[in-house]
């Protein structure tokens, strides 16, 4: 069963390189078994501190659209929950699927979700750039929001009006203020484990804190997302959807819960 997983998880048509890096063994995303999360009653509060005024401009990199952030300055920081230490926010994106009924990256009880949220951050106390942070297993820690099917969302309206102007791979638009924990629910209530990013280059650099609440977002915000291209301007359009890496196995890793 192991290697056939590897074998199907390998020929995932979106991925070049290897989808499963050799000797990998906190690979992301994973799904997360409620009852298999261990409650761990040391774990702090997240604590999120963002600067509406940090925010710079969105990105379609042709995998996701990004929305960057300055982080020459401690402005936009979390600290707390399973953080040893505080970590800058550099960017958000998201993955989605091409219908509602997939989409997210991680599941929850092998369900699917039809988008996740991801707010990266990089230990900017222990090393000099996002690029060193990367390699290092306490580098980054990625906030993981779920998104639902259901009302509108104001907050995310203000980026979705902006993505017509990102439609194709390495288009960049100005946004200048942005506060992204207007994307976040108001519960408390996280999951940690420690994993990858899940793009290459997969670096197991990764502390993933992920919302048990989802936030809602509409079928037109959901849309909007799925009318971004893969491809550059002038190429056979190609839409950008199903952007999600496969599950991979949690070997020997527990998540933990910040509730019972
Ligand atoms: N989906 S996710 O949240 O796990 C994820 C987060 C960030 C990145 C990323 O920054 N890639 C570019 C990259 C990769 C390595 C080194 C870099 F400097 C760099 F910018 C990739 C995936
Ligand atoms: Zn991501």
């Amino acid at each position: 069963a192991c290697c056939s997983y590897r074998l199907r998880d390998a020929l995932h048509p979106l991925w070049q390189s290897p989808l499963t890096i050799p000797g990998g063994t906190r690979q992301s995303p994973i799904n997360i078994q409620w009852r298999d999360s261990v409650y761990d009653p040391f774990l702090k509060p997240l604590k999120i501190s963002y600067d509406p005024t940090t925010c710079l401009h969105i990105w379609n990199n042709g995998y996701s659209f990004l929305v960057e952030f300055d982080d020459s300055t401690d402005r936009s920081i979390i600290v707390g929950g399973p953080l040893e230490n505080q970590y800058r926010l550099k960017q958000f994106h998201f993955h989605w699927g091409a219908i509602n009924d997939w989409g997210s990256e991680h599941t929850v009880d092998s369900k699917f979700y039809p988008a996740e949220l991801h707010l990266v951050h990089w230990n900017a106390v222990e090393y000099p750039s996002f690029e060193e942070a990367v390699m290092e297993g306490n580098g980054l820690a990625v906030i993981g929001v779920f998104l639902k099917l259901g009302a509108r969302h104001e907050g995310l309206q203000t980026l979705v009006d902006a993505l017509p102007a990102v439609k194709h791979k390495d288009t960049v638009i100005e946004f200048d203020v942005f506060d992204p924990s207007c994307l976040l629910p108001s519960c408390p209530d996280y999951w940690t484990y420690a994993g990858s990013l899940t793009t290459p280059p997969l670096t197991e650099s990764v502390t993933w804190i992920i919302k048990k609440k989802p936030i809602e977002v509409d079928e037109d915000q959901l849309e909007a997302f799925r009318m971004l291209l893969f491809t550059s301007d002038g190429e056979e359009e190609k839409r950008m959807v199903d952007n999600f890496r496969p599950l991979q196995p949690l070997m020997d890793r527990t998540v933990r819960s910040s509730f019972q």
